[in-house]
């Protein structure tokens, strides 16, 4: 089954709302419409920065969708320095990072809680972007597999076949995160498969098909095509590369099939 890719940037604490506003503006100039019939392009920046992205794309109906980095999982309340999921789509967010391994590692998020941050967005219409991935000791002792697997079963635990058929799982091994090392086309391929083979396994095969798996660790310009190539992997979550808008444009295009 063909899936659109998905090519979503995580600019992570990078970019104020100022800059925020040149890097969509270039990007939107950068990236022909017609590429658009050929991939999903997402931004997603920091919080301080959404209002500014929505009134700029907004402004010119740019076919660019974008999302917030994280949200928490209660509704409302005190909760200080949290933002709600509800508010992030107030402000026409269309995705929600969740799971990220700094968010783990940093934050010491479990796979409980992000979990219940998925059933929160998911509430609010919002994608979740499920990130999971291995550290470099789980893939040298060969546990890459399982780990994954397993965290893809911790981060979805509780929720219905209707409600994971509506998330966007990111594969992404934390050694080849900001590192230039990138998994081989092969390494991202075998674990989004076997990401697959268990959503298969647990929601059925309908599920299982239409659920987008993205790889994400060091993707650029001069791997995103082979990379997307594979089976199935149906996109790339990109950190530092989708800061510069030019080359993420052209990553964009790659990832499109082009240049068209
Ligand atoms: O963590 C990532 C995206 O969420 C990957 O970051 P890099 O593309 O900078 O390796």
């Amino acid at each position: 089954m063909a899936r659109k890719p998905l090519i979503a940037g995580n600019w992570k604490m990078n970019l104020n709302h100022l800059e925020a506003i040149g890097v969509v503006q270039k990007l939107y100039f950068g990236l022909p419409t017609k590429y658009y019939d050929h991939v999903d392009v997402a931004v997603c920046p920091p919080f301080t920065d959404l209002r500014s992205v929505q009134t700029v794309i907004e402004a010119d109906s740019m076919p660019i969708t974008y999302g917030g980095q994280d949200c928490s999982p209660e509704e409302s309340g005190a909760f200080t320095g949290d933002v709600s999921a509800a508010m992030l789509a107030k402000l026409g967010c269309t995705y929600v990072v969740l799971g990220h391994s700094e968010r783990r590692t940093v934050h010491g998020e479990d796979d409980a809680l992000v979990a219940r941050k998925v059933a929160k967005a998911l509430e609010h219409g919002l994608t979740p972007i499920l990130c999971l991935g291995e550290g470099e000791d789980v893939r040298d002792a060969g546990g890459h597999v399982e780990h994954c697997t397993g965290q893809l079963d911790g981060s979805l635990a509780g929720l219905s076949s209707e409600q994971v058929g509506r998330v966007v799982v990111a594969y992404e091994p934390v050694w080849a995160i900001g590192t230039g090392k990138t998994a081989t086309t092969q390494d991202a391929q075998e674990v989004c498969h076997a990401l697959r083979e268990r959503l298969r396994e647990v929601h059925g095969g309908a599920v299982a098909d239409a659920v987008r798996i993205l790889y994400g660790g060091s993707v650029k310009s001069g791997n995103v095509k082979e990379l997307v190539a594979q089976s199935d992997v149906d996109g790339a979550l990109v950190g530092g590369a989708s800061l510069d808008a030019e080359g993420f444009a052209e990553l964009c295009a790659l990832a499109a099939g082009g240049p068209l």
